[in-house]
This record gives C-alpha cells, structure tokens and sequence, in this order.
C-alpha cells in the first residue's frame, strides 16, 4: 500500500543522513523542506521531496496536506501510564497548602497509588492504562517508555509488567517497558528500607528478567527514598542481568545520582530540576541523556530543570511527559514542548528536538525513530492548517493536530 501526501506546507525534521541524537548547538536546526511531498509505503516512510520535483508517483491513495505541517510522532520516553485510580484528592490538598513531601510523609503519594493498584484486578488496570495510551496516542506520542513502581512487592511489580507487555502486544506504536520496583519504601520496611532493596535486588528482579518482562532499571534516586549506595547496587545488579539504567534523579535534591548513573552507563537520567555545575560537568562527554519533564514542573510548582545551562554546555537534553498520577497527571506532549520553550527558553526548533529524535535515543529508538528519514517507520502528526512549526508551541493548549499515523496506519 502506497500513500502519497502532496502540497505539504512544511515537512520538517527531515534528516537525509540518520543521527543518533542531538547536543547543544546542534538542537538549533530543525531541517525541514517547504511545499513538500512525501510516500509512506507500507509502514515506512519511503520516499519525500520538493513538490515541484515530484515525478509522478503510482500510489494507491493521495492526501493533500495544503496549509499543513507533517513532522515526526513525539517519543516520550518517561512515562508511568500504568497505573490504577487518581490522586485527586492530593491535588486538592496541594492547594490547601501541604507540599508533595509532606502528602508522602503522611503515607500518601506512590504509596496511595500502590494501595489502590493493590486493590485492582489486573484487567481493570490494562483497561485503565489502555485508555490512557490511546489519549497519548491522539496527543501524538508514537513511542514511548513505561515504568512499574505502583506494585511495590514482587505480586504488584509483575502484574503492572504484564500489563506493560498486554500493551505491546495489542498496540502498534513501540512501548518500551521498565523495572521500578525501587520506587518508594513500602510502609513495612520504613523502619528496614535495606530489606526492601534485598527484595527488590534479590527477588523481584530475577523474576522480571527471568519472565522477559522488562528492558530498562529505574530507582527514584532522592532524599526519603533511595540512596546513591542503593542506586549503585542495584544498577549493579541489574547489569547482570542486561537491564540498562534510565533513573530517577535531581528532582528536589541533588545527592550524586546522576555521577552514579553515568558511571553505570545509564541510557537517560531523568527529571533534573535541581543541577549544579558539576552534574553538568559530569554529564560531559557521555552516553547518557539528560531527560527533562516539564509538566512535571508545572504541577508541583518545582523549578525546571535548567535547559539553557545545559544546551550551552554542549549537553544534549530531551524531553518527556513523566505521566503519572502524582505528579504529573497530563501525557500531553505538545504542552511539554510548549512549556519547554515558555518556562525553559529552548527554542521551538530545540524543543521538537528534544521530543522526537533525543527521546527516541532515550528509549534506543533512533534507528527507527524521531525523524522523518527513508526507511524509518512512518510515525507521523499531520497538523491542521497552521502558519509555522512555531505555532505549536506558541498556541499552547490549543490542539493542532489533525492525525497521526503509526506505521503508517491512520489511528482513528
Ligand atoms: N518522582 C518519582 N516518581 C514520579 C511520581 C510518582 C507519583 O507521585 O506517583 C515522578 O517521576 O514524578
Ligand atoms: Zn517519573
């Protein structure tokens, strides 16, 4: 099956030769080409161009695209959209004053969420999470990463994996899914948190990798919860047995996570709202990519992470939604690109960026991910009629898109 779109305003993101990921200066261009064409062909993207050098192509279906933008689907590559229940009643609370350190000091938090999903048959959460997805899926995202964490014993860690797993399995957008057991300290182990990281390294891990059921190692590295030891024995343990790092770090204090996932090779270290100079300096010259998410920011009233001190650093950065319950209620990735270039000053070339091809490094997609580039899956927003790519941040709140195609099916 060959679909051919015609007149498109501007097809951007286009890179002719693939790259990996993009570092600072580089995160200024966004190569696009105007008046365009482009051929998906079966679930790839074939073939693009310059209107006025389109040769005639035999394609069983053609889609004007008059007036409007096409660029690569969002890849968000840190997201908790499995999950049971809301927290509303915390958000309430917030408004009322009390912090989200206190809400957890008082039991509630991810310890809420882990009561509620203990108490939800794992249909009930597939169905949840599945409507979920399908929401983000509208909103654009074409790949993305999903963490356990709301289990918080071996039962509820491998039930929301296997739920993780039901969504790869029925969806056709790539769901990379992650280990997270090392949340937050269930209740019982306040008093023994290291009996909680021996469950978690000792028991729940081996079964994780054992039944196939995760990609990636995460912990929420950060006063109250975990330490840099147990960030070290647990990224150690993984190892063994080939999960990769993407962790938790530097959300409200900065305690040496992120030099500990680099020396551990870490895929991403995400959230990143409070840096100093020598996270910055560490982040160097490595592998890793720095993750911000800044609807985060936006809903517990925490800085954002600073983007520009990053950038000018030479540093890569990439963006994601975080969607959970707590924290970050939204799996919108247009507002994220949007808050990024409001309250973070990238750039509207930078943020689109940051959400296509940099999150696909995120989550080892880039192969076949976040540009529009021959033979890359076809994952694509098609716009409305807007003026510029600069609109869709500008217009925040606004919803620009028209459809989105994954493997180049249009999602109804
Ligand atoms: N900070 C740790 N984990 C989540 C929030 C989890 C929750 O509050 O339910 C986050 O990334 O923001
Ligand atoms: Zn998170």
């Amino acid at each position: 099956m060959k679909q051919l779109f015609i007149n498109i305003k501007e097809l951007i993101q286009v890179r002719e030769k693939p790259v990996e990921k993009l570092s600072g200066k580089e995160m200024k261009e966004l190569p696009g080409i105007k008046n365009a064409w482009l051929l998906v062909k079966d679930h790839k993207i074939a073939d693009y161009g310059e209107m006025n050098a389109l040769s005639e192509i035999d394609a069983d279906k053609t889609i004007d695209a008059t007036g409007k933008i096409i660029l690569p689907s969002w890849c968000d590559s840190h997201t908790h959209i499995v999950y049971a229940g809301n927290r509303e009643q915390e958000f309430a609370d917030r408004i009322n004053g009390l912090s989200y350190e206190e809400i957890a000091n008082r039991g509630g938090g991810i310890l809420n969420s882990a009561k509620t999903l203990a108490e939800t048959s794992e249909e009930d959460i597939y169905q949840q999470s599945a409507k979920r997805l399908e929401e983000v899926i509208k909103l654009g995202t074409g790949a993305v990463e999903i963490k356990s964490g709301y289990g918080l014993t071996e039962e509820g860690e491998l039930k929301m994996l296997r739920v993780i797993k039901k969504l790869q399995k029925n969806y056709e957008l790539p769901i990379k899914a992650t280990f997270l057991g090392a949340h937050a300290i269930p209740k019982e182990y306040k008093k023994d948190p290291d009996a909680y990281m021996k469950l978690v390294i000792e028991e729940i891990l081996p079964k994780v990798a054992e039944q196939n059921l995760a990609e990636y190692i995460d912990i929420f590295c950060e006063k109250g919860y975990f330490s840099v030891d147990d960030t070290h024995k647990l990224l150690s343990a993984a190892k063994k047995y080939g999960l990769k790092p993407k962790i938790h770090v530097n959300q409200f204090n900065a305690i040496g996570g992120i030099k500990a996932g680099i020396e551990h090779n870490a895929l991403s270290v995400d959230h990143l709202e409070v840096m100093t100079q020598e996270d910055i300096e560490t982040l160097k010259g490595t592998s890793t990519m720095p993750v911000a998410l800044p609807s985060c920011s936006l809903f517990l009233s925490i800085p954002y992470s600073p983007a520009r001190e990053m950038l000018n650093a030479g540093l890569p950065l990439a963006l994601a939604t975080d969607f959970n319950p707590g924290s970050t209620p939204s799996g919108n990735m247009n507002l994220v690109v949007s808050l990024a270039c409001i309250k973070m000053k990238m750039t509207p070339e930078e943020a689109i960026n940051a959400a296509t091809i940099n999150g696909a490094y995120a989550m080892e997609l880039s192969e076949t991910h976040g540009s529009i580039t021959k033979g890359k899956n076809a994952n694509f927003i098609l716009t409305k009629e807007i003026p510029s790519y600069t609109f869709l941040p500008y217009a925040f709140g606004t919803n620009s898109i028209e459809a989105v195609y994954i493997n180049g099916k249009l999602v109804e």
